[in-house]
């Protein structure tokens, strides 16, 4: 779908009682079919005055008393003309201004995320900045926040320029030497750096795409070990709320119980896991095989140990977790003070009493950022990842080429990063990638 002359309505409030209901219109008709809905507003509003006016139904009869903005084209969110009526919050009040404002037939419901599609495709914000705004709206923490706010400044956006702009340079230059060859002299050796550096940049950016899904995604950590050995009771404390059934018998744990907390503004789901080994009954068979699903799954692995478990059985019950990284504590310390004290041993903790928590808050934060407090990252989604891969590949070869192949090679490498860099910026983008995009979108957005 590409931009229509249509304008379009939609609720930019979630469809639930609330203080207030916006109704938004957007596009050449806006103005009129907002006037038709509140008469009292003169022919030519001020942009961006708040008038309070009178909503009134086909019959002129009052539905409610709220107000009314008016947003000119090209100075509004979308790029067109924009009215908002801005109501009391009732479902009820807010659809019969919406049938209203359908009763204009240069009038339709808007699509899952139009207005802001409309405002990339009017330029008033790039893609990412778009993009940001979805980010924004679905951020469950506080680093998602932050990292979504970013975006939707242009921070990446800016990154992303700064990538595309030279790589642009790169590419109209070389194409220019092979149009006119007379004047190629050096060219080859001149690209040579020119490339490396791009490419350095490339990847540089690629290299944040971890720490951006975790921002956005949240962290996945399972409490893993051996029974008894006082995960349950590490895994209330690290939740701060009883949530585990804590049992003196071993093995009370049947199944993965999951709790989401943030932590330093990172969100993290927390995972109890049932025992992996030593479990009888069937019901913890079921238990053990999902419990090695879920350490395949996660980002990190607590490996919770009882005192005096040998070097051996910890070996062992570290390959337990596969690839996934493993952190290795010992658990219930409160039960032997001072044991296992030697530098060697895993850190000790104590759900009991709290003992080392902290510290293991600490560590498993490290472990999963690296280091610093989770910051706001440009780079989030999966899309990104994959488009930057490709531009970083891309000028992988065209290095390769700078030193053995054409001129012609090299520049179309030059060119393939360049295309692959413009679906993250939205330079170059089909309508299907931004449906695929803006699906995701609720509607009103
Ligand atoms: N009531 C209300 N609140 C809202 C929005 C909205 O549309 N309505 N937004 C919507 O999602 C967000 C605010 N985003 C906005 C972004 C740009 C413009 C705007 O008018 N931009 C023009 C003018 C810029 C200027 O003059 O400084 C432009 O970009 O040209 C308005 C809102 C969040 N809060």
């Amino acid at each position: 779908m590409t931009s229509d002359s249509a304008t379009i309505v939609a609720l930019a409030t979630a469809p639930a009682s609330g203080a207030v209901g916006i109704l938004r219109v957007s596009g050449p008709a806006a103005l009129e079919v907002g006037r038709r809905l509140a008469p009292g507003v003169p022919a030519s509003p001020t942009p961006r005055h708040a008038y309070l006016a009178s909503f009134v139904d086909a019959a002129g009869a009052v539905l409610d008393e709220g107000l009314f903005l008016y947003f000119q084209a090209p100075r509004s969110f979308t790029g067109e003309d924009v009215v908002e009526l801005q109501a009391h919050g009732s479902p009820r009040l807010l659809r019969l201004l919406l049938a209203r404002a359908l009763e204009d037939e240069r009038v339709r419901p808007a699509l899952p995320g139009e207005f802001t599609r409309r405002a990339f495709l009017n330029g008033r914000i790039d893609l990412t900045r778009a993009e940001a705004v979805a980010d924004l709206v679905a951020a469950d923490s506080e680093a998602a926040v932050r990292a979504a706010a970013a975006g939707l400044s242009g921070a990446l956006a800016e990154r992303i320029r700064a990538l595309e702009t030279p790589l642009r340079e790169l590419h109209a230059d070389l194409e220019g030497v092979l149009n006119f060859p007379d004047e190629a002299e050096g060219a080859d050796a001149e690209a040579v750096p020119r490339v490396a550096e791009l490419r350095a940049v490339a990847e540089a950016l690629r290299a944040e795409v971890g720490r951006g899904r975790l921002v956005r995604q949240g962290a996945r950590v399972a409490l893993y070990g051996p029974v008894n050995a006082g995960k349950s009771t590490l895994f209330n404390r690290l939740v701060g709320e009883a949530r585990a059934l804590v049992d003196a018998e071993p093995g009370t744990t049947r199944d993965a119980l999951e709790a989401r907390v943030e932590w330093e503004g990172l969100g993290v789901t927390l995972y109890d896991t049932a025992g992996l080994r030593e479990a009888p009954g069937r019901v913890e068979a079921l238990g053990i095989a999902r419990t090695r699903e879920l350490l395949a799954a996660v980002d990190l692995a607590v490996l919770v140990l009882p005192p005096g478990t040998s070097r051996e059985e910890a070996a062992s019950w570290t390959r337990e977790a596969g690839a996934t990284p493993v952190f290795v504590v010992t658990g219930k310390c409160d039960v032997m003070p001072g044991a296992e004290a030697e530098a060697t041993a895993p850190p000790r903790v104590s759900g009991l009493t709290g003992e080392g928590v902290e510290a293991l808050r600490t560590s498993v934060l490290t472990r999963l950022w690296g280091g610093g407090t989770p910051s706001a990252v440009a780079l989030v989604s999966e899309r990104h990842a994959d488009a930057l891969r490709r531009t970083a590949e891309a000028l992988g070869r065209a290095e390769d080429a700078s030193r053995v192949s054409t001129l012609e090679v090299l520049s179309g490498e030059v060119g393939l990063a360049l295309e692959a860099l413009g679906e993250v910026s939205g330079t170059s983008v089909s309508d299907a990638l931004l449906d695929t995009l803006f699906q995701r979108f609720c509607i009103g957005k």
